[in-house]
């Protein structure tokens, strides 16, 4: 291994491989971390102030599960749909292949029908991967579909250990390594998903396992990814927090102690706690490349790392794009809402109907000056979608005729000022409405009934 350390025993004053620092810990019962997880209670974030340092990789991507993780939590796609997402993400990802990968289950055949097609389109990127059971059978199948790589299931809490596998720890450990050594053995890569890292027993389970994929991956000289699944939403990322909730110190152990190299290191986050974006933007900080998201966030629960947000926290830590064409989030939303029937809700940042539209009177009044004082960046650019000022009693006609350019998405020539007589005569309908008692904002259809009623008295094609 040529990440292998020698360390000096404090204990015995002797020099020792780091694997035999680190041996696995067979407890007799379930280390369920009362201190910290007490069912009873809110779960507890506890600190002893070690400081991880920073460690970000040279380079960092993103994978996706919306065909795995995210089919779990909804009705499943249609091959078809399925092919048309992936067409959207080899967009999105462009040429770098910032989306590095989607996993596709292999159950049925309607699962396998949209691997083929996927990759039928020859892309480089995102690269096919798949989810199977962890049997020598469907190993093979990962195989005669010529996928490189697949994920394993190795669930390593004492919750699943004891509680879902009934098992110890080393009969665990000795069952996980003897499957991955059969997909090794037919040439297929293996990424142990490490189910419910946030609550496992790092340094007595998790580093002297990963150690011996570390060898088997020296055995066969095939690469072993491991993704760290944050199962439960418990990781934090908060300088000092003590492990396993610390995203920081996990990704600190499997790197330095298990000697697991940064491209080889992924994190799977779940926003039970509305921790997942942060999360997957700390393990990259601390020395994962990849991060592992679905759409929209569409996951178990309550989802999973939301892609498109990964994206715009990769350009903000990397100063770019890197070629991501992130015009290609506003049209999968188009595409989920018009094709797929699901609307993501209104206030979802960068993709939400409302994720930049102005209400208060006074915010837009700013933003009718001058666009950077209430928007987040050139949406309009980056998302093909400028910010919008929703009418209330406040909007006056300026309001209401940039309203109607922007949701009409009007071109130069074809836009309304104050003087038009549609502009005039919705702002009438708006002072009628306030003046009879309204309190709220106008909705998007209200004035959509209106303005289809009013051209249509006064003769007018928007
Ligand atoms: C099933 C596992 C791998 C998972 O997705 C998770 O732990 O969140």
């Amino acid at each position: 291994m040529e990440n292998r350390k020698v360390y000096l025993n404090e204990h015995t004053n002797l020099l020792q491989l780091e694997e035999h620092m680190y041996p696995l810990v067979d407890v007799q019962t379930p280390n369920v971390f009362r201190n910290l997880f007490h069912y009873d209670e809110i779960p507890k974030i506890a600190f002893n102030d070690r400081i991880v340092p920073h460690d970000m990789p040279d380079e960092i991507w993103i994978t996706d599960t919306t065909f795995r993780d995210g089919q779990q939590s909804r009705a499943p796609y249609t091959t078809e749909q399925i092919v048309t997402i992936y067409d959207y993400f080899h967009r999105l990802g462009g040429p770098k292949g910032k989306i590095r990968q989607c996993e596709y289950f292999l159950y049925s055949k309607k699962d396998r029908d949209a691997v083929y097609k996927c990759l039928e389109r020859g892309y480089e990127f995102p690269e096919v991967t798949s989810w199977i059971r962890a049997s020598k059978k469907d190993f093979e199948l990962v195989k005669e579909l010529g996928l490189k790589e697949t994920g394993v299931l190795v669930s390593c809490s004492d919750y699943h250990i004891f509680y879902k596998l009934k098992m110890t720890r080393r009969e665990a450990m000795e069952h996980y390594l003897s499957v991955i050594r059969d997909c090794l053995e037919i040439g297929v890569s293996p990424r142990c998903h490490l189910e419910d890292i946030t609550r496992s027993d790092i340094y007595g389970f998790v580093i002297p396992f990963c150690l011996e994929l570390m060898n088997l991956m020296e055995e066969y000289k095939i690469p072993i990814k491991i993704r760290a699944c944050d199962t439960m939403g418990y990781g934090v990322n908060f300088p000092g927090a003590v492990i396993p909730r610390s995203i920081p110190g996990i990704i600190y152990g499997l790197k330095n102690h298990a000697g697991v190299p940064s491209e080889l290191i992924e994190f799977h986050g779940h926003n039970d706690f509305y921790k997942a974006v942060n999360n997957s933007t700390t393990a990259w900080l601390y020395g994962a490349s990849g991060v592992n998201c679905s759409l929209f966030g569409i996951g178990e629960r309550t989802g999973n790392t939301p892609l498109e947000a990964m994206v715009f926290e990769y350009a903000q830590l990397r100063g770019t794009l890197d070629g991501m064409d992130t015009t290609a989030i506003s049209d999968l939303a188009d595409y989920y809402e018009k094709e797929i029937g699901y609307r993501v809700p209104s206030r979802t940042p960068f993709v939400g109907r409302n994720f930049n539209v102005t209400r208060a009177g006074i915010h837009a009044d700013g933003l009718l000056k001058n666009e950077e004082i209430y928007n987040i960046f050139d949406t309009g650019k980056f998302l093909n979608r400028p910010p919008l000022v929703a009418v209330s009693n406040t909007s006056g006609l300026a309001g209401i005729a940039h309203w109607m350019n922007s949701y009409f998405k009007l071109a130069e020539d074809r836009q309304v000022d104050k003087n038009s007589i549609l502009v005039q005569r919705v702002k009438d309908w708006v002072d009628e409405e306030y003046e009879t008692g309204r309190v709220t904002v106008l909705t998007d259809e209200e004035l959509t009934t209106v303005i289809e009623r009013i051209c249509a008295e006064e003769g007018i094609n928007l």
